[in-house]
This record gives structure tokens, sequence and C-alpha cells, in this order.
């Protein structure tokens, strides 16, 4: 892991001209973290392509190895599983390092609650903030107990035990908190429902059905959904093939949208309907993206996407979209920055507890870049004139790849240069970032070490 482990490493985005080709970027974040945990559970090999090799999931391949699964990498890219089915874990001879990733975190933690052992969790900095009594609360309801630091941060331990199956409704939008229960759930005897108000991604619910596991979904009328497991089913190693993540999709989307001439297409994008507000958005805010080739692969929606520049509108984005686009809020901040008009982004008090506070993040950095902005307890109010903000500035990304990429890319269509304090953090969610965006035509650069 390179990232924590060096000095940080300030990257500079110029002012660019029209991005121009066609990529693909790396796979999906939470599908790659689901490919390695259920190919650990599950008796017998599975192959995953286009796994996502970034810091966060290649935290999860290191644990589920520790946790006894067979995890490797084959010449060609692809990876192999192999696990012992539900159940079958062994004790970890050492501290589960989830470094920054949230996701590894919190579904390891329900993963090893019906283990018959104690597993010692850590990560970073920034994970080290980040709430995590929102999964021990109905893992303690099941059964395991959770010793942590006060407020129940990490580092901390979870003794697993036999569990009971709750009837849990989500108290915060969260797919994390949702795996896990349904982690913890896999080899806990009877039904456990989860029942959330506000629909969140499905990852996990189509890779289990993608298993061979029985998942009862259900809508109810308020637009909320519930997820019935019933416990102690074997799960059947099943090949996956990770599309590309639409959270990264999203960085050059918008590049694409405020860079005048810019003509990208992008192949192969996960599409899942819980994952693409963030197009939708941008479409209303007039943005020009096409949508091509739509199919579905290994229980996932997939498509293409044609960017070409356009002029965005301000508009007022609705809250109840947040779940579906939660990640990409921060780059969408960028994109209402040279929208005209205001933009109305509320419902969004989880970005106080992603890898930083990125509201604040965001609002302090787009400040200093020259964007007009409110910032709200649960959301910025941002307002533009319709031509680029003045750039310029140093930003500080507090350990948060999505703050340094989405100022990177202000950086390519402001009036001046853009410098975020650490690139190194990138490398969790999208490594080759500065690469492929070299690719299409942007100018950004890493600052060498004297
Ligand atoms: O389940 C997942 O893979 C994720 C869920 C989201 O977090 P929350 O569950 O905290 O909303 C998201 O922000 C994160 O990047 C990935
Ligand atoms: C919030 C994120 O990830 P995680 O919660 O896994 O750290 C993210 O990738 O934006």
């Amino acid at each position: 892991m390179t990232s924590q482990n060096s000095l940080p490493v300030p990257v500079t985005a110029q002012p660019a001209g029209a991005l121009t080709g066609t990529i693909s970027v790396p796979g999906d974040k939470s599908i790659s973290h689901r490919a390695l945990i259920f190919g650990s559970l599950a008796a017998g090999t599975t192959t995953v392509k286009g796994l996502l090799e970034g810091e966060d999931v290649l935290r999860t391949a290191a644990a589920m190895r520790q946790l006894g699964a067979q995890v490797t990498r084959n010449k060609d890219g692809s990876w192999e599983v192999t696990g012992n089915g539900v159940g079958a874990l062994r004790e970890p001879d050492d501290v589960l390092d989830m470094g920054n990733s949230g996701t590894a975190a919190r579904l390891l933690m329900g993963l090893v609650a019906s283990c018959p052992f104690t597993t010692f969790f850590a990560g970073d900095a920034s994970l080290h903030k980040r709430p995590m009594g929102r999964v021990g609360r109905p893992l303690e309801e099941m059964g395991a107990l959770i010793t942590s630091r006060s407020g129940g941060r990490f580092p901390l331990g979870v003794t697993g035990r036999n569990l009971m199956p709750i009837d849990y409704e989500l108290p915060v939008a969260s797919a994390q908190v949702k795996s896990a229960i349904l982690l913890a759930a896999l080899d806990t005897p009877g039904i456990t429902r989860v029942t959330e108000p506000k629909p969140t991604r499905d990852h996990t619910e189509n890779m289990l059905r993608h298993f061979g596991a029985a998942v009862k979904m259900s809508a109810r009328e308020d637009g909320g959904r519930v997820i019935e497991y019933q416990g102690q089913q074997e799960l059947t190693p099943a090949d996956i093939i990770v599309p590309g993540d639409p959270s990264s999709a999203a960085f050059i989307a918008v590049a694409a949208s405020i860079l005048p001439g810019s003509d990208v297409t992008i192949t192969n994008v996960g599409l899942n309907p819980l994952r693409d507000g963030i197009f939708i958005t941008l479409k209303e805010m007039g943005a020009n993206i096409e949508i091509m080739n739509l199919r579905e692969q290994a229980g996932e929606r997939v498509g293409d996407l044609r960017i070409r520049a356009s002029t965005l509108q301000g508009i007022e984005v609705p809250p109840e979209r947040a779940p579906t686009m939660i990640d990409e809020f921060p780059v969408l901040f960028v994109a209402a920055s040279f929208a005209k008009g205001k933009t109305v982004m509320r419902g969004l008090e989880e970005l106080r507890v992603k890898e930083s506070d990125r509201l604040a993040a965001m609002a302090v950095g787009l400040k200093a870049c020259g964007v007009t902005l409110e910032e709200l307890d649960d959301g910025l109010i941002i307002d533009g004139n319709g031509s680029a903000p003045m750039g310029g500035g140093r930003v500080v990304t507090h350990l948060d790849h999505r703050i340094a990429m989405s100022f990177l890319i202000l950086g390519l269509a402001a009036n001046n240069p853009v410098t975020v304090d650490d690139g190194r953090v990138m490398e969790t969610s999208f490594p080759g970032f500065i690469d492929l965006m070299g690719s299409l035509g942007a100018k950004m650069a890493r600052e060498q070490a004297e």
C-alpha cells in the first residue's frame, strides 16, 4: 500500500483544451469489495474479471486472506478467490488494517460478527474518525460483542457469537450498514429483515442472488424497501465481471461537460439504477450525455456513455435522490460552479462523515477558487454565473480521494491552475487517474520531489 508510507505528493491541474477520446474507467469499488467477500464465502473458486485494483479493495483482499480464503491475481489481470463455505472463516492472527476504506471496514465487521473468535480492526487517520456505532449497534442487537474506543470508533474488536436474526430499520440511508447486517445474517439461523426507508445501492442483494442464494426484496408504498434473508444458505461460486465504476466515470463526465469542445466516450460503465443519480442530475442541468448499448452483466446494468461539452444551468437536486449519487456530490459541486444560476443540493448530512467532512472541505476549497456558495448544515447552494471560476490556490484533501479528484477537474476548466496538497489518496478508488485524464488531453502533473 503506497498512500500511507510516503510523503504527500501534491498534484496540479492546468487549464486545458477540449477532452477527446474513448476510454474505460477502473472497476466498480462497491462491487469489487463484494466480489472478494462473497467469493471467499462460496465453497470453491470464483474468477473475477475487471476487479478494481485500488487500495481500498486490496485491503479487502488482504483481509479475506487473513480470514482464511485464497485470493490470487492471475497473469492476465483476473483474480481467483477460493472459499470454504459460509461459516468456515478462520481467526486472523493479526489486526485487519482497513486503511481508508469505510466499505471494507463496515462490511467485514458484519461478516465476522457470526464467527467464533475476536477480530481486531484498525485503519488510517480518516477511518478512525468515522462513525462505526451505526454498524456496531445492530450487530450487538444480534448478539455480537463490540469493544471500541468511546463513540464506537476504530480501532475496535468484534467478538463473534451465535447470532439471532433481527428486524431492523436503518436509521441512516447506508448500503454499508445494510450490507453489514446481511453479512452477519449469512450464518445466522432464521430470517433477518432489513428495512430501508430510502433505497440504497443493492449490490449485496444482487451478488447474493448471483451466488445462488434466495433474497426477498419488496418495495413499500412510501418508496422504502424491505430485504429478507433466510440464514445458512450455501453460496455457489459464480464468476463475476466487474463493470466500470460510475463514481469514477462521474469525474470524466463533469470534465467533458465543462471543457468546451469535449467529446468523450466511456465504455462499460455500471449503471445500476441506485447508482446513476449523477448522470440524471447532470442531464437535468443541460449536460449532453448519451447512454448507449445498455445491457445486463452478472446481475448489474451496464452501458456506454458519450459526453459532449454543453452549457450547464443551476437546478434544485431532489434530496431523495441523494443515496443514488452520494459519492458524486463533490464533483457535482464542481459542475455547479460552472453552471449559470443557483444549484441547491440538500439532504446531504451523510457527506459530513465520509473520508472527510465533504461539505466543509469542498466549501473551503471552492471559495478559495472564487466560487460563490452558501454552506448549510445539510448541503450547499452554489451560485454560478455560467463562466469559469478563477481557480488558483492549493486545496487540502484531508485524506479524501474524491476531494482530490474533484479539485483537479475544477483546475482543468478554471482560469488558473489548481493544486491539491496530496494526490496519493486517489489510489484508493481510481488508480491511474492522472494518466487516464492525460490520455484525453488533460494536463495534470505530480510535483517532483526535491
Ligand atoms: O456499500 C458501499 O459499497 C458504499 C456505500 C456508500 O456508503 P454509505 O453506506 O455510508 O452510504 C458509499 O458512500 C461508499 O462509497 C460505498
Ligand atoms: C465514501 C466512500 O468510500 P468508503 O465509505 O468505502 O470509504 C467513497 O468512495 O466516496
